[in-house]
């Protein structure tokens, strides 16, 4: 629940709870570290900044049952300071390794409209991987518009503008340890 915390007030209702977080990334983990068993070596591309959050943990959960794992980052954005994608997606920080021939996961906060994402993989695909694959916390209803398979998705989340665990509105919520709807008056405000 949203505590006696200062974000409280600026969250109209939580919609993943830390302990849900928690044993979903645990779950995920297992998962993948069942299906990637026999690869050497596994690359996660976060993208950055909202999948900060979601990296680090998902990577630690890895350790437990997965195989090595290596980590990039990569930074684009869609949003802005907005509530809504412009479409146009950016790269602000590009990969700093050759990821031809390598297993990849793409770890991803949301899939929301599915631009950055479809984008993202057109991308990954065309630096020559030996094959990507998509885990994603959170996903809303059009990002299924979209012709993006995620193969790993935690949570399918209703059609609103959340925050929390990585996901920001104008910079700001990052840090709030879960997923929860914004208050509308919040941006409305402005
Ligand atoms: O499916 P889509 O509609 O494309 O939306 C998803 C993307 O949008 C957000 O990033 P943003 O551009 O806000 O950058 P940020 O992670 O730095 O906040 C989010 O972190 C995803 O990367
Ligand atoms: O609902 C959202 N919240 C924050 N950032 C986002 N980026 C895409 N969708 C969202
Ligand atoms: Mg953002």
């Amino acid at each position: 629940m949203a505590e006696g915390n200062w974000h409280a007030a600026d969250i109209d209702r939580v919609i993943v709870s830390e302990d849900q977080i928690r044993e979903k990334i645990d779950e995920l983990a297992k998962q993948v570290g069942t299906d990637y068993g026999t690869a050497e070596s596994v690359l996660l591309v976060g993208v950055l900044k909202g999948a900060v959050m979601f990296m680090a943990d998902f990577a630690r959960a890895l350790g437990r049952y997965g195989p090595p794992v290596e980590m990039e980052f990569m930074a684009v954005s869609s949003y802005g300071q907005g509530t809504t994608s412009s479409g146009v997606v950016r790269i602000l920080k590009d990969l700093d390794s050759d990821i031809a021939g390598r297993h990849v996961i793409v770890v991803e906060d949301i899939v929301d409209s599915g631009l950055t994402l479809s984008w993202l993989m057109k991308y990954l695909q065309s630096r020559r991987a030996a094959s990507v694959e998509v885990v994603a916390l959170l996903r809303k209803p059009d990002a299924v518009k979209v012709n993006v398979p995620v193969k790993y998705v935690g949570f399918d989340i209703p059609n609103e503008f959340v925050v929390g665990y990585g996901l920001d509105y104008s910079e700001r919520y990052r840090e709030v340890p879960y997923v929860g709807v914004l208050r509308k008056g919040v941006y409305a405000q402005g």
